[in-house]
């Protein structure tokens, strides 16, 4: 039997005085899952949970049919994360070395290596400027390049955390595709931009550290709506 994406059983977080999470209940396999909700409701320490990056408190939780305490490790190798801020992300001087430097973990020989950093830029448009000072980058291209080093470790389960916020709608656009192209990894996308979030296959709403509705995204952005209207 193959094991369900995300698995949460009375999960809570709690991040120094505060109950960042409380009493989460979710049962989800849907491949890419949106994530909604006001600010300070929970969104990203679900996203980091489900990273493996926050350990709960209380309940339990499986990611990939993995305990995020104990198989820490094993689920990191599995999951790759994008944050809103690709500075946060890029640490080696060049495009490619940047992309080379996230497969380290995996000691895959140099041909290899090189085989997988020219694919996976040119998936990404970033071809030409493979020799380019990732610093000096555009803010739609260093994006692209987080996303490219997200990639390259070919991850069963991308976490996305507001990954388009400093876009212009161009930029937001590509990068929105290419994390909701099929291209054999789930998706877990945290985002305020309702639209994006339409564009996924489940929902998941968060209130005050609950689950306050899931399901089909029209639906659950619909009772988003009508507490944002309260
Ligand atoms: N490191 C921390 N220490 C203490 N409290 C924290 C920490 N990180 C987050 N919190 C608190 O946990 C709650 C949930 O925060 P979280 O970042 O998960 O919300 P969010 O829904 O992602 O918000 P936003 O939309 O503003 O990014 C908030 O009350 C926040 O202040």
């Amino acid at each position: 039997m193959t094991s369900r994406a995300l698995l949460l059983d009375g999960v809570g977080v709690r991040l120094g005085e505060v109950d960042a999470l409380r009493g989460v209940d979710l049962d989800l396999d849907a491949r890419t899952v949106a994530v909604v909700g006001e600010n300070g409701s929970g969104k990203s320490t679900f996203a980091r949970l489900a990273a493996g990056l926050v350990a709960p408190t209380a309940g339990t939780a499986r990611i990939l049919g993995l305990d995020p305490v104990r198989q820490a490790a094993e689920l990191r190798r599995r999951v790759a994360v994008v944050f809103s801020n690709p500075d946060a992300q890029i640490v080696m001087p060049t495009v490619a070395e940047d992309v080379a430097f996230s497969l380290r973990p995996d000691r895959l020989g140099r041909d290899e290596t090189r085989r997988r950093v020219q694919e996976t830029l040119a998936r990404f448009g970033l071809s030409e400027l493979r020799e380019r000072s990732s610093h000096e980058l555009s803010g739609g291209q260093k994006q692209l390049l987080a996303l490219a080093g997200a990639f390259v470790r070919r991850p069963e389960l991308v976490i996305a955390d507001e990954p388009t916020t400093y876009l212009d709608a161009r930029n937001a656009r590509l990068v929105a595709d290419h994390l909701l192209a099929d291209a054999g990894h789930r998706l877990v996308l945290v985002t305020h931009d309702l639209a994006l979030a339409a564009r996924c296959d489940a929902a998941v709403l968060f209130a005050g550290g609950r689950v306050e509705a899931v399901g089909r995204p029209a639906d659950v952005i619909a009772e988003y709506e009508a507490v944002l209207a309260c």
